[in-house]
């Protein structure tokens, strides 16, 4: 286990994805984090450097086959898998005193029925599981500090539950008329060559995609529903954005006619006040994408048009950052009693 001096090993499943370069990068730069295994099947051998150049200098592991792989040796084992291979190892490691940080779907649902309808698969140890705890920092800082497994929330469910978290928590809107539009860059969909991700399919479009149902959106509701104390339910919409990184949620609800003159920009101000990773940016604001570019950042923007009863709320964030890498890293900090921003005060990139 990692003293408050010695660095914490991390070992990485899935090192040459996405999210696996995005926590390379990240880990390789954070002041209290040595790298100690990353684990490829298919590149096993090869100089991490090699696959991915922006770490010449700062990465000289090698990738090594996940049953090689000396992640047992580690403090905390991050997971930048398909949904169900942490649940397959996790119990192995946290009794080798591993923590577990899952950026897939494993640890997300509590519900093991809905994870099996969901990702087509029995859930391989729902008593780990229902110790296991949520990674969304800012609603669940304290067991997040105490947890050996963590499940990453979703990229869209981190825009989602941030984005309605204080009205939910306040009883201010109504609860069956939630209206969540979901935008992603491509590499949400990971470094797969499936065709819809492809630059000739991708670049110059825009669609939407799964329409009449997604898998965030069972773990959405399982999480507004705990925030708001009774059942939740919205429509949900992801759709593929020309782009390669970059989220941005428009975020459409109704407020309860006994709330309509509430001060909401107050409200998310006072709400998030302590947040370093949430920005709630002045009333009418409109976030873009790449204000957040491979930064931890989430900002949040109100709209009240015409001063109805709609609210809507903008939200963004780096899909690869706040919404995986960056969020598992701010939940090691946490784990290891660090101060959460170590390693995460990238400031976005622009142009
Ligand atoms: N892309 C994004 O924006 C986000 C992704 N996520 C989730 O994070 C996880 C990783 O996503 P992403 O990085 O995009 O995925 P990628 O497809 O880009 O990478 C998957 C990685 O997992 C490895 N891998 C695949 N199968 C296995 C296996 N059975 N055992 C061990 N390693 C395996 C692959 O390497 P190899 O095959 O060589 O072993 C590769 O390194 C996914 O669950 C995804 O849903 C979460 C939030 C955002
Ligand atoms: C653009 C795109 O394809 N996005 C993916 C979500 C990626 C992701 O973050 O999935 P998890 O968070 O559940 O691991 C999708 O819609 O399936």
């Amino acid at each position: 286990m990692a003293s408050s001096s010695a660095p914490i090993k991390v070992g990485i499943v899935g090192g040459t994805g996405y999210t696996g370069v995005e926590l390379l990068r990240l880990l390789s730069a954070h002041p209290n984090a040595k790298l100690h295994a990353i684990t490829s099947r298919k590149e096993e051998g090869m100089p991490v450097a090699d696959m991915f150049p922006n770490l010449r200098g700062h990465v000289d592991l090698a990738f090594s086959a996940p049953e090689n792989a000396a992640l047992s040796e580690c403090d905390v084992v991050f997971f930048a898998t398909p949904h169900g291979v942490a649940m397959g190892q996790a119990r192995a490691l946290i009794e080798a005193g591993v923590k577990v940080i899952d950026l897939a779907a494993d640890f997300r649902l509590q519900d093991t029925a809905v994870f099996e309808k969901w990702y087509k698969m029995a859930h391989a140890c729902p008593d780990v599981l229902k110790d296991s705890v949520y990674g969304l920092v800012e609603l669940n800082r304290e067991k997040v500090a105490g947890a050996q497994v963590i499940g990453n929330p979703g990229c869209y469910p981190t825009t989602v539950i941030l984005g309605l978290t204080p009205l939910l928590e306040k009883g201010l809107v109504k609860l069956d008329n939630i209206i969540a539009d979901c935008k992603s860059g491509v590499s949400g969909a990971g470094r797969k060559t499936e065709v819809g991700s492809l630059f000739s399919e991708a670049s110059d479009n825009f669609k939407a995609y799964a329409v009449s149902g997604h898998r965030h959106h069972p773990e959405i509701v399982e999480q507004l529903g705990k925030i708001a104390g009774q059942p939740v339910d919205l429509t949900f919409v992801p759709h593929l954005v020309p782009m390669i990184r970059g989220m941005l949620s428009t975020i459409y609800v109704k407020i309860k006619p006994e709330a309509l003159d509430t001060d909401f920009q107050a409200l998310y101000e006072q709400r998030y006040q302590n947040e370093a990773f949430i920005d709630v940016m002045p009333a009418g604001s409109l976030p873009e994408t790449r204000s957040v570019r491979a930064s931890n950042q989430l900002r949040i923007a109100l709209h009240r048009p015409g001063n109805g009863d709609t609210l809507i709320v903008v939200v963004v964030q780096d899909n690869l950052v706040k919404g995986a890498a960056g969020q598992a890293v701010q939940n090691m900090n946490v784990l290891f009693g660090l101060a959460e921003q170590t390693g995460l005060n990238q400031v976005a990139i622009l142009p």
